[in-house]
């Protein structure tokens, strides 16, 4: 690897220098623009029309790419139409890949997979970049104090969106990665392969046989693969994860009468689903967050003396618990307790239920059909299918014992497998690197309690070390309402992915 590129890495490293331009509207001139220096102070508080990409967050975060709700689809359709075209201006060679109809909704043609290649010089390594470009649902009326397809920068320059962190801001931190490198006219270090799907917050549909079909194909340069889509543990300290928990997502419906019923005229006299539903949801788990569906928890590994070890020396505190939950209302005791929860043991989380009233005011209604949803977030050594037979097995036998005449229905929505990789290996080292040189400080090496399900395709297809590279911070509400990324993290984040680039085109081979 050539020193050049990475000495201009290390300025690139630096406040003030030409990743601050998009933080410098007022200064932005055309001259300046390539690659100028504009020093700090002239920094302005709002990211308004700066650098293209910088913009291109606000343009991104303004299509709603809803993966889970049908009408958005179109959206969905047109945010992989705008990552193509910015990539294919960025001089990428770029495909949008059909997936076909969505499994159990043959109306809906499934997003295209964006597939895009920067670079082929087989003198260098080749890393293929995945993240997503769908987000999850978001109305203002949920509690956004913004709107939340307008990206709204505030005074703490806190830029909030849905997508913003969850994963329209890492993703575009690789275009911007690419786009610095043309206008520097520094040499990319490596070959880019990218792969950007928009179904992961619906369980990757199709994307798994997409990937396999295409590792022997346009993925079998490959030499190492990096995600950046999830979180910090903490707002300071930067860290490289190396596992995630599985998702299985449950829907159980309960239905009995031909139409809703007033219950006034009804109620006492006809069994209601939704107190069905309430009744068997109240017996998957308590309020203690332990599971009660027999034998799951038989299924997880016995957590190790030397495992124990690692939590003692990660950086996070209650108080880091507490800041991105808002409130004290964290189940443990302590630190360890807290992340073993979250990383190490199964979780089940209820998330909401279809059919029933849930406007404003009250309606005396009783719902004919209720469909609750639920999931478990799985580890170590969990099996999808068995983990299945013990849901449905426990569902259909808490219903029977409440002898209702109404039918209850259960099944699996999507299921996705967890993941724990070996971060001894230069890929994690290069990451290691970039970070000690963007941040000053060596990263801490976790694991993460949500699910990116193709993590594990990734792995097992390519035969390829994969590391997840997070650009937001535990403060960024993913999934929530007010979701933001500060814009601290989106361009250090940004320098970052950079950076880890030009390590990864100089760390020698693993032992
Ligand atoms: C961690 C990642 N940014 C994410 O949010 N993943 C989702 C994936 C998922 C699984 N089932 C449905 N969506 C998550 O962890 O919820
Ligand atoms: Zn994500
Ligand atoms: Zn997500």
């Amino acid at each position: 690897m050539p020193l050049f590129p990475l000495r201009r890495i290390a300025s690139f490293a630096k406040p003030g220098h030409f990743i601050s331009r998009f933080s410098s509207p007022t200064s932005f001139t055309p001259r300046r623009f390539y690659y100028g220096y504009i020093s700090d102070s002239k920094m302005a508080p709002s990211l308004e029309p700066f650098f293209k990409h910088g913009a291109g967050l606000r343009k991104a975060v303004a299509i709603p790419s809803i993966s889970a709700q049908d009408e958005n689809r179109p959206d969905v359709v047109r945010m992989a139409q705008f990552l193509a075209d910015e990539l294919t201006a960025l001089g990428a060679e770029v495909q949008q890949r059909p997936l076909g109809k969505q499994p159990g909704k043959e109306h809906l043609e499934l997003p295209p997979v964006v597939i895009a290649r920067y670079g082929n010089d087989k003198n260098k390594r080749t890393i293929l970049v995945y993240g997503h470009y769908d987000v999850q649902p978001a109305l203002k009326e949920d509690g956004w104090a913004t709107e939340p397809f307008e990206l709204t920068i505030d005074e703490k320059d806190r830029m909030y969106g849905r997508g913003s962190t969850d994963d329209k801001g890492p993703v575009l931190g690789w275009l911007n990665v690419i786009d610095a490198h043309r206008k520097a006219g520094v040499e990319f270090p490596v070959n880019l392969l990218c792969c950007f799907e928009g179904m992961e917050e619906y369980g990757s549909e199709g994307l798994d046989d997409f990937i396999q079909a295409e590792a022997k194909q346009f993925f079998k340069d490959t030499d190492a693969v990096c995600i950046s889509d999830n979180y910090w543990l903490g707002t300071e300290k930067p860290c490289l994860t190396y596992g995630l928990r599985g998702c299985n997502y449950y829907s159980v419906s309960v239905e009995g009468p031909a139409q809703d019923l007033h219950s006034g005229v009804f109620g006492g006299s006809a069994h209601e689903p939704m107190t069905d539903l309430v009744n068997v949801l109240s017996k998957l788990v308590d309020a203690q967050g332990n599971i009660l569906i027999p034998g799951l928890m038989d299924l997880v590994a016995p957590v190790t003396e030397e495992e124990k070890s690692l939590y003692g020396d990660i950086s996070y505190t209650m108080e880091n618990l507490h800041e991105s939950l808002g409130s004290e209302t964290g189940i443990h005791p302590n630190k360890e307790r807290t992340l073993m929860a979250r990383w190490r043991f199964p979780s089940l989380s209820i998330h909401g239920v279809e059919g029933a009233y849930s406007a404003p005011g009250a309606k005396t209604v009783i719902p004919a059909k209720v469909i609750g949803k639920f999931s478990i977030r799985t580890v170590p050594n969990m099996e999808s299918a068995d983990v299945n037979k013990l849901v449905f097995d426990h569902v259909q036998a808490e219903f029977a014992k409440l002898n209702s005449k109404n039918k209850l229905n259960v099944w699996l929505q999507h299921d996705g497998k967890w993941w724990v990789a070996s971060p001894k290996h230069w890929n994690f080292s290069a990451a290691s690197k970039a970070v000690e040189q963007v941040f000053g400080v060596a990263p801490d090496m976790t694991r993460e309690g949500g699910s990116i399900p193709v993590t594990l395709t990734f792995e097992q297809a390519t035969g390829k070390n994969v590391l997840l590279l997070p650009m937001g911070s535990s403060t960024d509400a993913a999934h929530s309402v007010n979701e933001k990324l500060d814009r601290r993290n989106y361009i250090e984040g940004t320098k970052l992915l950079g950076a880890y680039l030009h390590y990864v085109a100089e760390e020698p081979n693993s032992a």
